[in-house]
């Protein structure tokens, strides 16, 4: 039996596992698809989301959910909005384990972020989030990073911290899930918006203000839900922050770009921060809480403003103390 299971076999869960099982942890890696789990096996690597990142002998690619749910500790690694469905779906095999979800970004429907997600669907799990700066194909190099991993309980959060810490990913623990996973999921939002300034020729300097700007915002939303704001200061906030919004290797900052520069768009392509800035737009407005990048990149998305009118409504706003 692995230590440790990995449920979604997308580019990140694909990453994790290879960090993990390099580090001397028996993983096992499901994939939904039992043809997607048989050619990782023989082929080993991850073709269609991570190509060219060879498995360590000690990952088990299966499309066997069961035998993957064995494991005491299972990350999560689908994506946000099938998360919901996803753990209801399958709450008798995950409602007892350790659970540490992995993905970042507010689920359209309840609102709310993966914790809440997590807590309601499976009240007896042992619940953490992990989140921080960590490209897939970073990890899967071997290059080194550091991520925050998040829990209510203190125990839980040290027994995970010593076993998720790899040899090229170095854990920070939290006891704040809250701020962690908001800091992960409302970066996405602002790379969409430097994406969308950048590609429409707006500058870097521009850039630079979304980005500062868009951390004021990320930081009273997360007030307002019970966060600590200092919480978006770490890793999982201002470091995911300065990452996304600065490489074309983010798929959300990319996502941007394309629009901002009318390039199209591949719609296979994993973008949470397009589902999160709708429904994150939706939760401040019923809080009173002013987001007002979050706002226009939405109107974007939806086409119901222009890049150039978003920053002419952003530049006229009733000017306050910063
Ligand atoms: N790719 C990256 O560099 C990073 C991604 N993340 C987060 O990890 C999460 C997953 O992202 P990626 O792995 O990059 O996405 P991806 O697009 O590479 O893969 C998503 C995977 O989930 C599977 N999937 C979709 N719906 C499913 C369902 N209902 N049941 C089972 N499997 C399902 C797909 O088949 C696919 O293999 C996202 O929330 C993302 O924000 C976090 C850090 C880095
Ligand atoms: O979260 C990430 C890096 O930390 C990955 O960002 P993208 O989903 O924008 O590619």
């Amino acid at each position: 039996m692995s230590q440790i299971s990995v449920l979604g076999a997308g580019a990140f869960g694909t990453a994790l596992a290879i960090s993990l099982a390099r580090s001397g942890r028996n993983i096992t890696l499901w994939a939904r698809s039992s043809e997607a789990a048989d050619a990782m096996q023989v082929t080993r690597e991850n073709e269609r989301r991570l190509p060219g990142k060879a498995f360590p002998e000690s990952i088990t690619a299966t499309a066997d959910l069961r035998m993957a749910c064995e494991a005491p500790v299972l990350l999560l690694t689908v994506p946000m909005q099938q998360l919901a469905e996803f753990c209801a779906t399958n709450k008798t095999l995950i409602q007892h384990k350790t659970l540490v979800c992995c993905c970042k970004g507010v689920d359209l429907k309840s609102e709310r972020g993966p914790l809440a997600v997590l807590e309601d669907t499976l009240p007896e799990a042992d619940i953490a989030i992990l989140s921080g700066p960590s490209f897939a194909v970073d990890i899967a190099d071997g290059l080194p990073t550091a991520l925050t991993l998040a829990g209510r309980h203190q125990d839980t959060v040290d027994r995970l911290q010593a076993l998720l810490t790899t040899n090229n990913i170095r854990l920070y623990s939290s006891l704040d899930p809250l701020g962690v996973e908001f800091g992960g999921a409302l970066k996405n939002v602002i790379a969409i918006a430097c994406g969308l300034a950048i590609g429409a020729g707006l500058g870097e300097s521009a850039r630079a203000a979304l980005m500062t700007r868009g951390f004021a915002e990320m930081q009273r939303l997360a007030l307002r839900l019970g966060a600590d704001p200092a919480t978006l200061s770490g890793l999982s906030g201002f470091g995911d922050l300065v990452l996304t919004c600065t490489s074309k290797k983010s798929r959300n900052y990319s996502h941007g770009l394309k629009i901002g520069s009318d390039v199209a768009i591949d719609p296979a392509v994993t973008v949470e921060g397009v589902a999160t800035a709708q429904a994150v737009t939706h939760l401040s407005q019923g809080l009173g809480i002013d987001m007002p990048i979050t706002t226009a990149v939405t109107q974007i998305l939806n086409g119901q403003i222009s890049i150039s009118e978003a920053a002419e409504v952003l530049l006229a706003r009733p000017l306050k103390r910063e």
